[in-house]
């Protein structure tokens, strides 16, 4: 791996960060840090800020106050290098584009291509490879607007992999995502962690907080609660953040 945090230093700190939209608050003196090779679980109610929180650690939002570091770096510098791959929450893409699967996941690979972007053997193996451990081989040709959301989804995940990250940023990977993609993700995500990758991913789903995530944070604004999942999903933690009682498992928070 292409490790650059300092020995000791964590692979994701937040210290104080605080972001507006204009008058919106979005996010007030967030502080959390994750150790490298831990998956992170990012819970909160629509609107609290989960996507900003990912947009201001990959710099590309402005903090109005506070520190974000990425393996030591500033977000921008660690996305420049290729340390961080990010998966969005939706992607801005016109469906009907004739563009492949394999070429939306190549363009992972932009950031190791000179300005003529010329893939070369190095790229192609890294594409194909993440097109394996995303179970997206079969389908590498196909349209990317002709597959399925769950299909879509792995394929945004593969584009992140192709880059060779050693911190990921997930937002909401599951949302709309059919069983057989969220397994396939699923599996993923723990044999990246075993290889030592960092991962914060957002999720609504509660029941695959605490058999997936080594800690979890619950973000309303600012950081309600931190650390091991049963902890920050006790009843009145979530009562608190989220104004209505633990459900039952495999039930979904939304507002
Ligand atoms: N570009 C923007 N301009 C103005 N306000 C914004 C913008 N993006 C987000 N906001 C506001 O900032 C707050 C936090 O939004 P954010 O998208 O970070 O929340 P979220 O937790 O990711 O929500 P969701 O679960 O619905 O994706 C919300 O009040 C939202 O309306």
């Amino acid at each position: 791996m292409s490790a650059a945090a300092p020995p000791g230093a964590p692979a994701i700190e937040v210290v104080d960060a605080t972001v507006h939209y204009g008058d919106v608050l979005a996010l007030d003196g967030v502080s959390l840090s994750v150790e490298p090779g831990r998956i992170c679980g990012l819970l909160g109610t629509n609107g609290s800020g989960k996507s900003t929180l990912f947009k201001a650690i990959l710099g590309l939002v402005r903090t109005d106050r506070g520190r974000v570091r990425l393996l030591g770096l500033e977000g921008a510098a660690a996305r420049r290098r290729g340390l961080v791959g990010y998966v969005p929450q939706a992607e801005q893409v016109d469906w009907d584009f004739p563009v492949s699967v394999r070429d939306v996941v190549m363009m992972g690979r932009y950031g190791h291509m000179g300005p003529r972007r010329r893939p070369r053997a190095a790229d192609r193996e890294a594409v194909e490879r993440a097109l394996e451990r995303t179970d997206l081989a079969g389908l590498a040709g196909r349209r990317i607007g002709a597959l399925s959301g769950g299909q879509r989804k792995r394929a945004f995940v593969a584009r992140a992999l192709a880059q060779g990250p050693d911190v990921l940023l997930l937002d909401e990977p599951f949302a709309g995502v059919d069983q057989g993609s969220e397994a396939t993700i699923t599996a993923l995500l723990r044999r990246l962690r075993g290889e030592g990758r960092t991962l914060l991913l957002s999720t609504h789903d509660l029941a695959r907080v605490p058999e997936l995530c080594d800690e979890a944070v619950l973000l309303q604004r600012r950081v309600v609660a931190r650390g091991a999942p049963e902890e920050v999903l006790r009843p009145e933690t979530v009562l608190e953040a989220f104004g209505v009682p633990v459900r039952g498992e495999g039930e979904r928070w939304s507002s």
